[in-house]
């Protein structure tokens, strides 16, 4: 469980969020949709302390406690929550499976041990990212470089994930991909992956809680069924879509 309570934040003289109180529930993908600038990614990164804390609270929930995110350590913290941003930067002459180790270094500290050696392997596996494993950063393609920074997330083992958009550059295959790894991460390993999604239909195919935002306020949080409907797209992003139905799930379609 993610507990939110009362979170405000300002740039400058701009207020970005109002008043956000949401309870995010455990081990499920909760897809976080809205337009531009609805300050989305501002929320993650208060969240994930890359920005801190101006007012109310952030709790992580992990065996029956509490985690604060003012009063966690900076280990603490690393071991609770993982978030991918939009704007990465990592590069240089680091091979492909030096970065993964990286998303290790909560554990290791720079002294890597064969569990986490086991475990890098493991995700390189799952990511299907063998024939990039030894490859520099620097000669990825974008969505190549997409993968392994999700990857290297998925490195740090944490309950709870956040990730910013993480199917920008990712092709058909990938997404696809992507989306079924994280809802069985979050099924059976209980994780929790809080996910900012532009394309509807994907959020409504593959998350079990969406929360919509708008200007900074949260809007709407229910199953996608409940939530992804004609008049929530027209209010969000004015546009007109039909809202159609597939195996209980919604597929909405440009009805312009
Ligand atoms: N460093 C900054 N200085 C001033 N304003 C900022 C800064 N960062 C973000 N903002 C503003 O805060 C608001 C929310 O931005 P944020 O990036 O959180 O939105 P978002 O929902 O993630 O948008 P997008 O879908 O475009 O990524 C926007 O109006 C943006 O212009």
């Amino acid at each position: 469980m993610i507990k939110i309570t009362g979170v405000s934040h300002h740039i400058g003289k701009q207020q970005i969020l109002h008043d956000i109180n949401l309870l995010l529930p455990p081990s499920q993908v909760i897809a976080l949709i809205g337009p531009n600038g609805a300050g989305k990614s501002t929320l993650f990164s208060v969240m994930a302390r890359l920005q801190s804390l101006q007012s109310g609270q952030v709790s992580f929930a992990v065996d029956n406690e509490e985690r604060d995110i003012v009063q966690c350590d900076a280990r603490t913290l690393a071991t609770t929550v993982a978030m991918l941003s939009q704007d990465n930067q990592v590069q240089g002459r680091l091979r492909v499976h030096e970065l993964l180790m990286f998303g290790r270094y909560p554990y290791h500290q720079g002294r890597p041990t064969a569990s986490d050696q086991k475990q890098v392997a493991e995700i390189i596996e799952r990511f299907e990212l063998e024939p990039l494993a030894e490859r520099f950063l620097s000669a990825l393609s974008g969505g190549q470089r997409q993968r392994v920074l999700i990857a290297m997330i998925v490195c740090q083992d944490t309950p709870y994930l956040l990730l910013d958009e993480p199917l920008n550059n990712l092709d058909m295959y990938h997404s696809g991909r992507l989306m079924r790894e994280l809802r069985e991460l979050s099924h059976s390993q209980q994780k929790t992956v809080v996910i900012v999604l532009h394309d509807i239909n994907q959020a409504a195919q593959f998350a079990d809680t969406v929360v919509t935002m708008k200007d900074g306020q949260v809007q709407a949080i229910g199953c996608p069924v409940d939530v992804i409907t004609q008049q929530t797209m027209k209010d969000l992003y004015n546009v007109d879509v039909t809202v159609l139905n597939h195996q209980g799930r919604p597929v909405i379609v440009d009805a312009a």
